[in-house]
């Protein structure tokens, strides 16, 4: 029956539902209740004008929800997008007069009746910031919401059959733990120290819990058993021995905690006495089952309401309260208050029939941060909130769709907030879930409880499936990461290990607490824990060496390629250097070939005199040579002696003024040549000089040129040498793989070492074990 459990941890009554009640078990369907609660005017909101007549209640299931003139649902049916009125229907609705003891005999008795029978129960209250959310779960000191109403149910139930022991105390998910003497002491200073840290305040329980609460207490559970051993094994009842069963014991745990900023905190850690000691984050576990439950969250034994209510005062005090432009005490978490009830066979020794849970949930308020003027911390607060409602909104809508068959089957995020991940298992069986819709009728906020009616219009759509029987807590098909089984701790041997392991989530998430395997299945674990990681240090071994040589042979190939790319790059660089110079040589040839045909061109132009001047010229000078002739001829005439010597004189001295004035102008006209010619010469050396300079500049270029040319042979011979050190690299390559090669062979030689020891451990193993027997 249960020989593979350890001492002290219980089988769940899924074990005992499937062992005892097989075949009983009645899968029923019905649609999640959605109740809508709506809270009066305040005072003040009467004053403001908040009351617009936004809401019309049609009758007990329906409401008219009409947008206001400011609001910008009827901004935008003005605009033709939307209409400004919607109804919506829903399992009840429960008016802004309906008291608390209306809101509680409508909604939870039923949820509560089903629990103390053996029917898990999740009520979530959802709304925007001041709908009245945490009036509606806990109420005011006076007058009490679903929450001490409920305890109150219960503790009526189990009146005068109440386990007064903590000995036996519910863990894991669906678990329950068999304490020791010892633990049992730890369980009540626990308990002591929590309540001791309550200030003693005034009394101020509530209305009906405490009024129920006094004559609670059974007197000393008469006919509670006593165990004779803290090793006690437990027994599991039978349908017929239970049927037989007079009466049933019952022992209540309740827990708190708050998600807060997708931080799971347990609201009944006494607070840090240094405040700026940080509080301690708890992390969602699954046990084997593949169930989530919050490792280290506190479970306090009750033993009556006022005992629950001190609890949820404890809570409260620890709770993430901030004053938000809405609301003076806005709830900045979500808040779950779970109520773990634990029905015990009345037997001499109490056999465990099943546990449930109840818990409540009040959910933070959704909100626009413009309307609540929110920033910093409350601005990341609301960010959170409103991210962790969204994803709960995208839950109920694929589960809606995914009752469509005619539709693709979508995927849940449950996995992607805290909040859904503990909702999960009561959208898969776990229990029935339960919505209460809060709304204020503000006109200032229309557009943001438009948006949560919205969700609650596709909430109602879902259609639940839970099994209809007594203390059947979970279902065996329990649903892991996204809807799939989960894998059972036991489960895991090399064949049976998924080959694909998801590593990506994080061990904190998916932890499987090992404290709940036994001690041959803890030795079983390790032997194939060993064997995985002896293969997965072998495989890594080789993908090293697989690597490495792969790198190597990418690193010489990279170099191959390196170099070859430089050495093409080097040939183009020289031939493109050599053309530039040839091209500049052949410049500046033309250059100086050109300056040379102008200067002669100039020059020409210049000295140039037309052809008939030059002859007119010329002829000009032949006369005068020949007038000269002439006249020297005269002159040599006239030197031989004449007969009258006056006449002679006088034509001597005519002559010789004659002669004298011709060759003055002569002379002269010698002369003006003469000059014409320096200015000529002049001239031709001023050119000359200039052409000189201009070669000196050609031959200047030129020299520059050379230098160049000269600087561009260097960086050759500098990237021959480049070329040179690549390639000596690509001998270190070939090395690499040479010494990748001898590491293959070392890695070889090393399996077979490890292989031959593992053989060894073995044979050396059983011996110790055959020992051992
Ligand atoms: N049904 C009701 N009758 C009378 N007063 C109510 C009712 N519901 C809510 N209130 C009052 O309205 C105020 C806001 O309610 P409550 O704090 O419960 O809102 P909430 O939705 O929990 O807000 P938050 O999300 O910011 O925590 C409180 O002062 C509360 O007493």
């Amino acid at each position: 029956m249960t020989e593979s459990m350890s001492h002290d941890v219980l089988p769940s009554p899924m074990e005992l539902s499937e062992t005892s009640h097989s075949g009983e078990h009645q899968e029923m369907q019905e649609p999640l209740k959605v109740y809508l609660r709506v809270r009066p005017f305040s005072k003040a909101e009467l004053e403001n004008n908040e009351n617009q007549g936004c809401l019309i209640i049609e009758n007990e299931e329906t409401v008219t929800f009409q947008a206001p003139k400011e609001s910008a649902a009827m901004r935008n049916s003005d605009k033709g997008i939307g209409q400004p009125a919607h109804q919506f229907t829903f399992t009840q609705v429960f008016g802004p007069d309906t008291s608390q003891h209306e809101f509680f005999e409508g909604t939870m008795s039923e949820i509560v009746k089903a629990y103390t029978d053996g029917m898990n129960g999740l009520v979530f209250a959802y709304g925007v910031t001041n709908s009245g959310k945490s009036f509606t779960i806990q109420g005011c000191p006076k007058d009490g919401g679903i929450l001490p109403r409920s305890l109150d149910m219960i503790f009526n139930h189990i009146k005068g059959r109440q386990y007064t022991k903590m000995n036996l105390k519910p863990c894991f998910s669906n678990m329950i733990k068999q304490l020791n003497d010892i633990q049992v002491k730890q369980e009540e200073s626990i308990k002591a120290v929590l309540f001791a840290s309550l200030k003693e305040e005034t009394e101020s329980t509530w209305k009906g819990a405490s009024a129920l609460a006094a004559s609670d207490v059974p007197s000393g559970s008469c006919n509670s058993p006593t165990f004779a051993s803290e090793y006690l094994e437990p027994k599991f009842v039978s349908a017929e021995l239970l049927d037989k069963c007079q009466r049933t014991l019952a022992s209540v745990w309740v827990s708190f905690f708050e998600i807060y900023n997708e931080y799971i905190y347990d609201l009944l850690d006494v607070l840090p006495a240094m405040k700026h000691q940080k509080r301690k984050v708890l992390r969602i576990c699954e046990d084997q089952g593949g169930n989530s439950y919050i490792k280290d969250l506190k479970w306090i034994n009750i033993k009556n309401p006022d005992e629950a209510c001190k609890i949820l005062k404890i809570g409260n005090k620890n709770k993430s309260l901030a004053c938000t432009r809405m609301n003076q005490q806005s709830s900045r978490s979500h808040s779950v208050f779970s109520i773990r009830l634990l029905s015990l066979s009345d037997e001499d020794v109490p056999n465990i029939i099943g546990v449930s849970e109840l818990s409540l949930c009040d959910l933070a308020g959704s909100e626009r941060c413009h309307k609540t003027q929110t920033f910093g911390d409350r601005l990341k607060e609301a960010g959170n909130i409103n991210n962790s409602l969204l994803i709960l909104g995208k839950c109920i809508a694929a589960l809606k769709q995914n009752q469509n068959p005619k539709l693709r089957p979508a995927y849940i995020p449950f996995r992607e907030s805290k909040l859904t991940r503990l909702f999960q298992p009561f959208f898969c069986g776990k229990g029935k879930a339960c919505m209460i819709v809060n709304i204020n009728q503000c006109a200032s906020t229309y557009d943001e409880t438009l948006h949560v009616l919205k969700f609650s219009a596709i909430a109602k759509q879902v259609i639940q499936t839970f099994q209809h029987k007594m203390f059947d807590y979970f279902p065996k098909k329990h649903f892991g990461r996204e809807g799939n089984f989960a894998v059972h701790f036991d489960d895991i041997s090399s064949e049976h290990l998924p080959e694909d392991t998801d590593t990506s989530f994080s061990e904190a998430e998916e932890e499987i607490d090992i404290t709940i395997l036994s001690h041959e299945d803890l030795l079983k674990t390790t032997e194939i824990l060993k064997e995985k990681l002896i293969a997965e240090r072998q495989s890594k071994l080789q993908l090293e060496v697989q690597i490495r040589k792969e790198m190597a042979e990418a690193m010489f190939q990279q170099l191959m390629e390196t170099e070859k790319a430089w050495s093409k790059r080097l040939e183009d660089l020289k031939e493109c250097y050599e053309e530039k110079l040839e091209s500049k040589f052949e410049m500046y040839k033309e250059a100086i070939k050109k300056h040379a045909y102008m200067c002669s061109m100039q020059q020409i132009e210049e000295h140039y005199v037309p052809i008939e001047e030059f002859l007119a010229e010329q002829a000009k000078v032949e006369d005068r040579d020949m007038r000269i002739l002439q006249m020297e001829q005269k002159l040599e005439q006239n030197c031989v002696p004449s007969k009258n010597p006056n006449l002679d004189t006088i034509e001597g001295e005519f002559n010789s003024d004659i002669k004298s004035k011709a060759m003055q102008r002569a002379l002269e006209a010698l002369q003006k040549q003469c000059e014409e010619k320096e200015e000529l010469i002049k001239s031709l050396k001023l050119k000359i000089q200039k052409s000189n300079e201009m070669l000196q500049e050609a031959n200047n270029a030129y020299r520059k040129a050379g230098e160049e040319n000269n600087s561009l042979k260097q960086e050759l011979i500098l990237k021959e040498l480049e070329v040179k050190g690549l390639k000596n690299w690509a001998e270190r390559g070939h090395e690499l793989e040479a010494t990748v090669t001898h590491l293959q062979e070392q890695l070889e030689e090393r399996k077979r070492f490890l292989s031959t020891e593992d053989l060894k451990y073995r044979k050396v193993k059983k011996g110790f074990f055959a020992n051992l027997k």
